[in-house]
């Protein structure tokens, strides 16, 4: 029988970072109950939760750095290895407290970001599918990241010469500077005043037009409403 006057069923875009019933267990403790998530290009998902429900450690499982002890993690369909080049090259993620460099200025940080990567950025960034051998799908912000989070003046002086909440600006601005198809950020919010935490905002959200799959842990309402498009709450079930 034909069906009449039915639409063809939406197409569901393919998931580029994927974790199907990952749990983390060490000597018997639970740093991460039963947790999926899905992300595909131009989503972003908040990671909710209360503190040590598991979110950075569903992160840091995304970003291949911890190995679950029980479900799969995939990037582009394939096993996530943090040694996978593929990992990489399209997974720019915020989690660890941010390494800078003490002898480096914020310029000399730029500049290098921006030459480590010179070789992966597209002429014509945003948009589009990729796949493990493709160039990310985002050029990222480049030699204009700085600027961008509102920290150019600040390009002279070194790490130690800056106040919590302008390093956490900083490691921002330099990971949202790199080319990426996949991004993670645990509380990005974290030591930002309002304003900060709108420039934030509006920087996740020129990732997400330009295809980049979001997923980020947060305790601030507000920044999740403006820039996340799903939420999922890990912890124990009922935790929220
Ligand atoms: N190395 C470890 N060994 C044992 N337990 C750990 C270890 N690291 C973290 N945990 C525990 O795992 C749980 C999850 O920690 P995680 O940092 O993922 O929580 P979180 O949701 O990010 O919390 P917060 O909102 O406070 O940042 C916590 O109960 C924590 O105490």
């Amino acid at each position: 029988m034909i069906a009449r006057g039915q639409d063809p069923a939406p197409e569901v875009p393919a998931a580029v970072l994927a974790a199907v019933a990952v749990a983390v267990e060490i000597d018997g403790a639970e740093l991460l109950p039963e947790t999926s998530i899905a992300l595909t290009p131009g989503a972003c998902v908040a990671v909710r939760g209360p503190n040590g429900a598991g979110k950075t450690t569903l992160l840091r499982v995304l970003a291949g750095r911890l190995r679950p002890t029980a479900g799969a993690a995939t990037l582009f369909g394939r096993p996530l290895d943090e040694r996978d080049d593929a990992v990489r090259r399209h997974v720019a993620a915020v989690i660890e407290p941010p390494t800078l460099y003490p002898d480096l200025t914020l310029r000399d940080h730029e500049t290098l970001i921006t030459a480590a990567w010179s070789g992966e950025r597209r002429v014509d960034p945003g948009g589009g599918a990729t796949g493990a051998d493709d160039l990310p799908v985002w050029a990222g912000l480049g030699d204009g990241a700085l600027e961008r989070f509102g920290i150019a003046a600040l390009a002279e002086r070194f790490p130690h010469e800056l106040s919590s909440g302008q390093r956490q600006l900083v490691s921002l601005a330099m990971t949202l500077a790199r080319p990426c198809s996949v991004l993670l950020l645990d509380e990005p919010e974290q030591r930002l005043d309002p304003d900060r935490r709108g420039i934030v905002a509006e920087a996740l959200l020129a990732a997400r037009a330009a295809g980049v799959a979001v997923a980020f842990a947060s305790h601030d309402a507000a920044l999740v409403a403006r820039v996340a498009d799903a939420e999922l709450v890990v912890g124990p079930a009922g935790a929220a």
